[in-house]
Formats: structure tokens, C-alpha cells, sequence
């Protein structure tokens, strides 16, 4: 096994026989030392949630408000100057569970003038981890560099005994600080874990280590405060990119989630087109795509009618759902439910975004399955 040591910008081969099982090992710290020629330079967007949340009491881990701004934050950690040149900026502070489209848009903007005008070597965004993953995919669809991008949050308050947010947040640093691994995708960086953001999801609704992608792995560790990438790097595939530069909507279409369960009353797809104006439908469906006979005829019968895309996702956590899960329903005289789409890996929350930004696009519908065929539905 070949273990590189990047020390600053010197690399030493400790010890070379076999390159396919390289270990990279990144000294946080010591990496960007004095020594390194120049420091990287790394910017922090604050956006709220948990991480910049404080409690009345320090046992107090429910029920607290989002009140610590992104210079609180960044004081508690101590030395960063030693590995990087640090700015930060408050974007937004709100519990993650009211962005929208309009914040989601503007972090976009900050984002890409970061990169691109002020040229950071990488970006740190602090988020509430309620639906970080949906902001991390969002970015991953919409931002082209292969500079990283760390999304960071915290299961505790700022009050908390034992609260995780100082060392999240600096470890998504020592990341988003290190130039000689980039090309990564937008990392989702918590509890010693760094995750791809494209399949992550929030897994446990309390606990610390509640970052998981099951089928896909994590892409790395933190041990000692050393990064521990597990593979060379590499971007998630089938991604496809949505230039939204001049695109200036408030909102996406109205795609609601439908959680799929025993009883499932058909008459909220209807409800939902008709009286909600929904201009697409995701299931949350049980196992790999499976919806009730009547509920997938009160689909097809919507689809004929309103031309609705129904995204065919699952409530399992991990898993996916294939093209040859989707329903097949013939009716003489009439055509095949074409409306219907397998979601592939992604989740519920992420096949709705990927509908969405799909349809801001202007895509038709096999445009869109081909989207989907990047996540292996379709
Ligand atoms: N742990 C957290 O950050 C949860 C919080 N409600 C949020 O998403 O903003």
C-alpha cells in the first residue's frame, strides 16, 4: 500500500507498491503550514439552523431558535488562520426548514461570484441539517467546478453540553481548505463523516451521526483531524447540470410528495392537480415503486387528462426504483401511462427537486427521463 503524506505542497512517498490502493493521508493543520507558499483562500456563507442555534439551558437539545450569527460561529473555532485565509459572510440565518426556492437562488448567486469573481479556493456553507441534503443537491445540479463545496450543520445547539457544531464546521474547513484533492462534488462534511451530497440524507432525526448514504458510501473520514479520503476523487455520475444563470423565478412548479401507505386514499392525486394546481407528483412509494392498483389507475386517468408527470420514488432510506418497477397499464384505445417515471436512487425529496429543476428547463418528458436515466429510473 502507497501512503502519499501532502505535507504543504511537498509530497512524500513513504512507502510505493501498489498505486491502485493508495491512501491519500491530508494533515489538516500541518498541511497549511508556514511552510505552504500561499494559503488557500476559503470563504463561509452562515445560513442558520441548529449549528447557530442556542438553547435556555445546556441540556436543552430540542425546542431551541436559531440565534448565533456567523461571526459567533467562526470565533469559537481556534488557529484557522493557520491553514487558510478566511472570510465569512451571513447569507441567511433561518431554521432550514423555510428555505425555499428564493434562498436557494440567492445562496446560488453568492456562490458561483465566489468562485468565479473573487476566485476562493473553497466554499463552506453552514445549513440546517433538517434539509441540508435538498440545498447540497440543488448546488451539486447547478454549480459546474470542481473547487469544493462543504455544506456543514450540527445536531445540537451552540448551548449544548458536548455541542458539535465548532468541530463540524471546522473539519468542513480543513476540507473545503485542501487544494490537492478537488473534484469531488458538493460535500456534505458532519460528525467526522464527509458525504457526497448528491445521495446523502439525513437519517436519524436526533442523533449526531445522522448523515448516511447506504448504497453509495462516504467518500471520506476525519481521524485525528486527518482527512481519510476513501477513493481517489471523483464527481457522482449521471449528474445533469441546469445553467440557471439568468433564470430569475420566485418559485419552482408545484411538485408535492405523496407518502405512500396501507388505505392510501387515490383521491388526494386528484386533490392534489386539481385543486392545488400540481404540476407533477412524486411518490414516496412502498418498496421499489409499488402503489395500489386503484392509486396507479387514478394516476394513468390524470396523466390522460392534465399531461402530469408522477415521479415513482420510495419511503424506503436506501434502495431505488427501477423502470421495470413502473406500472403497466393497457386500456384498448388508449396509450400507455408515458407519464410515469421511475426515480432511480433518488429519494423523495430529491427526485421532487430533480422534477422541478427539469421542468424549469422547459424539458418534455422524454427529456426528463433521460434526466432520470442519470440516477439509473427513467
Ligand atoms: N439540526 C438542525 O440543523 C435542525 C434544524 N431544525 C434545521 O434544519 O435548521
Amino acid at each position: 500500500m502507497a501512503v502519499i503524506n501532502i505535507d504543504g505542497d511537498t509530497e512524500v512517498i513513504i512507502n510505493d507498491v501498489d498505486i491502485d490502493h493508495t491512501v491519500f493521508r491530508i494533515k489538516s493543520r500541518a498541511s497549511f503550514s508556514n511552510s505552504a507558499p500561499r494559503l488557500p483562500y476559503v470563504k463561509i456563507f452562515g445560513t442558520g439552523g441548529t449549528i447557530a442555534s442556542k438553547g435556555s439551558s445546556s441540556s436543552q437539545t430540542a425546542g431551541y431558535k436559531v440565534d448565533l450569527t456567523i461571526d459567533d460561529l467562526v470565533s469559537s473555532i481556534p488557529n484557522i488562520s493557520q491553514f487558510c485565509n478566511l472570510t465569512y459572510e451571513q447569507l441567511l440565518n433561518l431554521d432550514s426548514k423555510d428555505m425555499n426556492y428564493t434562498h436557494l437562488r440567492i445562496l446560488y448567486d453568492k456562490v458561483i461570484h465566489a468562485l468565479e469573481v473573487d476566485r476562493y479556493d473553497g466554499i463552506v456553507i453552514t445549513h440546517g441539517t433538517d434539509t441540508m441534503e435538498e440545498t447540497a443537491f440543488f448546488l451539486q445540479l447547478t454549480v459546474k467546478t470542481d473547487k469544493p463545496i462543504v455544506l456543514c450543520g450540527s445536531m445540537r445547539p451552540s448551548t449544548a453540553i458536548s455541542a458539535d457544531g465548532p468541530m463540524n464546521l471546522y473539519q468542513a474547513i480543513v476540507i473545503a481548505s485542501n487544494r490537492e484533492l478537488w473534484n469531488r462534488g458538493v460535500l456534505v462534511a458532519l460528525n467526522d463523516r464527509i458525504g457526497s451530497g448528491y445521495y446523502i440524507t439525513k437519517s436519524n432525526a436526533n442523533s449526531l451521526d445522522t448523515f448516511k448514504s447506504i448504497g453509495q458510501g462516504y467518500l471520506g473520514n476525519f481521524v485525528n483531524n486527518e482527512i481519510h479520503y476513501h477513493y481517489p476523487p471523483s464527481m457522482p455520475s449521471g449528474i445533469t447540470h441546469f445553467d440557471i444563470g439568468t433564470e430569475l423565478v420566485q418559485e419552482l412548479a408545484e411538485v408535492p410528495v405523496l407518502y405512500a401507505h396501507q388505505g392510501f386514499n387515490k383521491q388526494m392525486i386528484r386533490m392534489c392537480i386539481e385543486q392545488l394546481g400540481a404540476q407533477g407528483i412524486v411518490f414516496a412509494s412502498m418498496g421499489a415503486g409499488s402503489m395500489s392498483d386503484e392509486v396507479n389507475e387514478m394516476a394513468y386517468e390524470m396523466w390522460l387528462e392534465h399531461k402530469v408527470p408522477f415521479i415513482y420514488s420510495k419511503r424506503s432510506m436506501d434502495g431505488m426504483v427501477p423502470k421495470a418497477a413502473l406500472p403497466k397499464i393497457h386500456h384498448e384505445g388508449k396509450p400507455a401511462f408515458e407519464g410515469a417515471i421511475a426515480g432511480g436512487y433518488l429519494n423523495p425529496q430529491k427526485a421532487r427537486l430533480l422534477l422541478r429543476m427539469s421542468m424549469l428547463a422547459g424539458m418534455d418528458l422524454p427529456q426528463i427521463k433521460r434526466v432520470f436515466e442519470g440516477v439509473y429510473g427513467g
